[in-house]
């Protein structure tokens, strides 16, 4: 009989779960505080753990990362109003199978969620992200970042929530976007992108919201927008850090009050389109720099999320060079020296720059001959090699991707060493060298952080070391390096 934990401080949701999961013979233990959890945990043992966010003496997310360190095989649920649901979605990275909205509208569609968690079908629902993801010909690879991050787009797919996807050019965030409108409950409606940076300024917001006849000249018909398209289902703004300020205001008066207004029209129009907006630029910093608008940012990216680059996940190179095979029908194939050059680039335009290389190599290999070598490879990726790259600040907290670092490393060490080229330079082998060191290190350090809760004393008498050491490995400023 499975053990549910209910943590909540309004009595009506405790009582609720108590009927709901008693009468399916489930064993359920009611709590309302920090306190009541603590004890509930030290003494038993559960399946599933049901927490609010907001409790009168601590907050569901700290709860969610103990039960995390205790019982990592407990599932949970976070419940959340509609204000929270970014700190919701925040829970899911930290390990909650799921989130729910107070007050519960759909109860049959709560009690599936606690009955799928229960009999373990997340196992199956896995399976079927997978299945999409193929057959939307969107190439997952073994990337742990990029497997956490599709996990994640499946789970708020089926929210209705707005997400912003940022990453480089290239890097598949119109994909990933098709994706999630594949996956939400949306997908039998339209999925409508417009490049943002694409459009001037009152054709944009023609785009967007339509026009009415002699709105402006040149508008002899009146013009449905695309909001009024694709209501009900998805709207994709790619290069939403390209509208300019006036069409931003527009923009987040509709994502305010679900009203807009038709150019030149005085009829208040009512969408229900969901937004996905992607932006290559990091829109955090545009809002440092003025040329976006904060409040705007908030309403779009309630879920964020963040696609690596290529050469962040370069692991996965040959599968998608395979995809790519497979997808221009070709039975040629590339060497492992072909390979091994093509993951010491670094494929500033990312996967869409590896689908070109290809297209190109096997173009020029066709009827010559069936192992595509370097010699059918650009110049420049001849030429070009990657040092493994470092984590930035900013990713720091998310990656934890010691796998995907140390398999950078190899294969450029191995790359060097295979090279068989009579001069090499051994300073820069030394620069790895140092470099691994330095980020062995730090991986060690965020682990112990993660599990210590931030705790850095706690954290460096763990691992051995002083909290000046910590705090050097870390990268933190005007730390010395040595005592
Ligand atoms: N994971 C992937 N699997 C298979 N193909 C991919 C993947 N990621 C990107 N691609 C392919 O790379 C190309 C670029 O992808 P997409 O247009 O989604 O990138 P983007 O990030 O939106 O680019 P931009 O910033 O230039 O708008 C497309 O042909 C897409 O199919």
């Amino acid at each position: 009989m499975p053990n549910v934990l209910i943590i909540d401080d309004e009595r009506e949701v405790c009582t609720f779960f108590l009927h709901l999961l008693e009468g399916k013979g489930y064993c359920v233990k009611l709590g309302s505080n920090g306190k009541d959890f603590s004890a509930f945990i030290q003494q038993y043992s559960f399946d599933l753990a049901l927490i609010d966010v907001k409790l009168p003496d601590t907050n569901g997310l700290e709860l969610l990362k103990q039960l995390k360190a205790i019982q990592p095989s407990c599932k949970a649920i976070i419940m959340t109003g509609y204000s929270t649901v970014k700190t919701a979605v925040e829970a899911i990275k930290y390990g909650a199978s799921d989130y729910i909205e107070k007050p519960f509208d759909d109860i049959d569609e709560l009690e599936k969620t606690i009955e799928e968690l229960l009999d373990n079908k997340l196992h199956a629902s896995q399976h079927d992200m997978y299945k999409l993801a193929e057959a939307l010909g969107f190439v997952v690879g073994m990337n742990k970042e990029m497997n956490d991050l599709i996990k994640l787009a499946y789970k708020v797919a089926k929210k209705n929530v707005n997400v912003l996807i940022e990453g480089e050019t290239g890097t598949g965030k119109e994909l990933l976007a098709r994706f999630i409108h594949q996956a939400s409950m949306r997908y039998d409606q339209p999925f409508i992108g417009i490049n943002c940076g694409a459009l001037s300024e009152t054709l944009l917001e023609s785009e967007l919201f339509g026009h009415e006849k002699g709105a402006f000249t040149g508008a002899l018909k009146e013009k449905k927008g695309i909001f009024e398209i694709a209501n009900r289902g998805t709207l994709f703004l790619d290069e939403i850090g390209e509208a300019s300020l006036m069409t931003q205001v527009k923009l987040l008066r509709v994502l305010e009050t679900g009203e807009y207004l038709r150019v030149g029209g005085e009829t208040v129009r009512r969408t229900n389109a969901r937004i996905i907006a992607a932006s290559h630029v990091n829109l955090s910093q545009a809002v440092k720099e003025k040329t976006f608008r904060e409040d705007l940012l908030y309403r779009l990216d309630v879920v964020k999320l963040t696609i690596p680059p290529l050469r962040e996940r370069i692991e996965d190179l040959p599968v998608l060079v395979e995809h790519f095979l497979k997808k221009l029908n070709c039975a040629l194939s590339f060497s492992d020296d072909a390979i091994l050059q093509m993951k010491q680039y670094r494929w500033p335009g990312n996967v869409r720059e590896l689908f070109n290389v290809v297209k190109r190599a096997v173009t020029l290999a066709e009827g010559e001959t069936t192992i595509i070598t370097p010699d059918y490879l650009p110049e420049k990726i001849k030429t070009e090699t990657n040092i493994p790259s470092v984590p930035s600040d900013e990713t720091k907290e998310k990656e934890m991707n010691l796998p995907s670092y140390l398999t950078n490393w190899t294969n450029y060490i191995l790359s060097l060493w295979e090279k068989n080229e009579r001069r090499l330079d051994l300073p820069r082998v030394f620069d790895a060298v140092k470099d691994l060191e330095a980020q062995i290190g730090r991986f060690f350090v965020l682990k112990a952080l993660k599990e210590t809760l931030g705790d850095k004393k706690e954290a460096a008498e763990r691992l051995n070391i002083t909290v000046r050491q910590l705090r050097y490995l870390l990268k933190e400023k005007g730390t010395a390096a040595k005592e």
